[in-house]
């Protein structure tokens, strides 16, 4: 039997960085998928967009804070096959940035060290992002 092939699903990511070196993270919701997990903020490119435009639109619904392009500093990307789709997601780091993170979709946030980050539950596709990041910070 052949088995429909996944669509590959294009999402981007930031790792927001303070002057301590701790990144921020944030829970997913209730009712979304992998939910009480925590990820790094971002979301779905959509039609016409630039992955660095994702990111500066999702900090800005998801944490009110602005940035720009020239402050987003490709790291790596995760590539992770899901039971539905297939993953594909760059991973910015962001040091420079507007504004003080709020949970504007009520998720829980937290700044912590990458080498602390095991700690929390990630998704899947997440753990080897980690090692990127504590090599950096
Ligand atoms: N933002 C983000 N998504 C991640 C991470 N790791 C990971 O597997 N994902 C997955 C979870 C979701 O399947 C997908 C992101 O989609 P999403 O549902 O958060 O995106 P969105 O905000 O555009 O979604 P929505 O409002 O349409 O629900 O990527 C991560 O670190 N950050």
């Amino acid at each position: 039997m052949t088995m429909a092939p996944k669509p590959v699903l294009f999402v981007a990511a930031c790792a927001l960085v303070d002057a301590d070196g701790r990144v921020l993270i944030a829970q997913r919701p209730e009712g979304k998928a992998l939910a009480g997990l925590w990820e790094f903020p971002g979301g779905k490119v959509e039609p016409g967009e630039t992955p660095e435009e994702t990111v500066i639109r999702e900090l800005q619904e998801e944490l009110g804070i602005e940035t720009k392009t020239a402050c987003l500093a490709p790291l790596t990307f995760a590539s992770h096959s899901y039971e539905a789709f297939h993953l594909l997601m760059p991973l910015f780091v962001c040091r420079r940035f507007w504004g003080t993170p709020q949970p504007r979709e009520g998720q829980g946030l937290k700044w912590v060290r990458p080498r602390d980050m095991r700690d929390y539950p990630m998704p899947p596709a997440d753990a080897p992002l980690i090692p990127f990041l504590i090599d950096l910070l």
